[in-house]
């Protein structure tokens, strides 16, 4: 029986690479395959691997092929080259409108202000607002000659967002399963994001699938949680914490957003979503609690133009809540 080369296909796509334990194709793809009788040409574009692996893979991919009824196998394997990334930073929430995306937006810019370089992606796929928060959404990636996007940069910072690549950002992204994760894969490998200190990986509210995509595609180090005081918001940012926790990402801190409103005439400190619940839920899973941040008009208005509001004159409460913010996450990782 002469080996057809869907069979060959589907011995590829159903195997397992050793170590790793996860299908070759989650680790790359499949270049080629080419039978000419009993001998099969096999291209394959991989992850970096180590050799060890790489051989078990081999051997693994022979001994399958071989029951088809193959007699020589040969290889071709090239490697991606991964992005150039010291940190990556994921910023989960349990519940959505608590502020994550502006949190992200002025942590970004705090850091490019202290001359790190650093990134956005914005995975929020079905409800990416990285562009208008940067005033960027007309903005269309160019691609390189290799077929890289590269990132739109706004205010020292390099930003990535499927946002940048649907037509009309208010119609809801309706993809499922393996059409997420395959543009959550684009959306970092496929990106010419030169070297970076920070990588701030924007997620969907709650502790869904792209959550779960991240983890295993991307070498993410860290989570940050974001909530705001109110006790809802509390309990689904404990699950978020939780999921980081399962993830084996390291959780740099909780981070209280719409903390208190100061009112701009007389001064006056008032606590709107309650007060302590961030700091309640760093103590009660013994993780660092990274500062507030107060709810102020200026915030919503900068979101809404399109300018962080880290930049907008005289707005120092949130300036300075950014500050602190970025300097106790440079003295866990630098
Ligand atoms: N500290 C703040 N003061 C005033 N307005 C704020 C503050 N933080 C966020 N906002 C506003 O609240 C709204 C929701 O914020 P944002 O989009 O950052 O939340 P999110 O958690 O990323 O939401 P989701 O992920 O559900 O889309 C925005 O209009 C934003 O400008």
């Amino acid at each position: 029986m002469p080996i057809l080369q869907t069979q060959v296909i589907d011995v590829l796509k159903t195997t397992y690479v050793p170590k790793l334990k996860k299908l070759l194709l989650n680790i790359g793809s499949i270049d080629g395959v080419e039978v000419i009788g009993n001998k099969v040409n096999v291209a394959l574009r991989l992850n970096p691997l180590d050799e060890e692996t790489l051989e078990q893979l081999k051997q693994i991919i022979i001994q399958r092929l071989t029951r088809l009824g193959a007699e020589v196998v040969d290889f071709e394997i090239t490697f991606k080259e991964t992005p150039k990334i010291k940190h990556i930073i994921a910023i989960g929430s349990g519940k959505g409108g608590v502020g994550k995306s502006t949190v992200t937006t002025n942590l970004a810019v705090a850091l490019a202000n202290l001359s790190y370089k650093v990134g956005i992606m914005d995975a929020d796929i079905y409800g990416p607002n990285i562009p208008k928060m940067f005033g960027a959404e007309q903005e269309l990636p160019k691609v390189t000659e290799t077929r890289k996007m590269i990132p739109i940069e706004k205010f020292g910072v390099k930003l990535i967002s499927i946002g940048f690549l649907i037509e009309d950002p208010s119609t809801p992204v309706i993809w499922r399963g393996p059409l997420v994760t395959k543009a959550l894969e684009q959306l970092y490998e496929d990106v010419e994001w030169g070297e970076l200190d920070f990588l701030f990986v924007d997620l969907p509210p709650g502790t869904g699938d792209v959550a779960l995509t991240i983890a295993q595609t991307l070498p993410t180090q860290y989570g940050i949680i974001v909530t705001t005081p109110q006790s809802v918001s509390v309990l689904d940012a404990s699950k978020a914490l939780n999921m980081f926790k399962q993830m084996n990402i390291e959780v740099l801190g909780i981070i209280e957003n719409m903390a208190y409103f100061k009112c701009p005439h007389c001064g006056v400190k008032t606590e709107i979503f309650g007060a302590g619940g961030g700091k309640k839920l760093a103590e009660n899973n013994d993780v660092p609690f990274l500062g507030s941040v107060p709810l102020e008009v200026q915030v919503r208005e900068g979101g809404d133009n399109g300018i962080p509001s880290f930049f907008i004159e005289g707005n120092s409460e949130v300036k300075d809540a950014f500050t602190k913010i970025s300097n106790e996450i440079l003295k866990f990782i630098k």
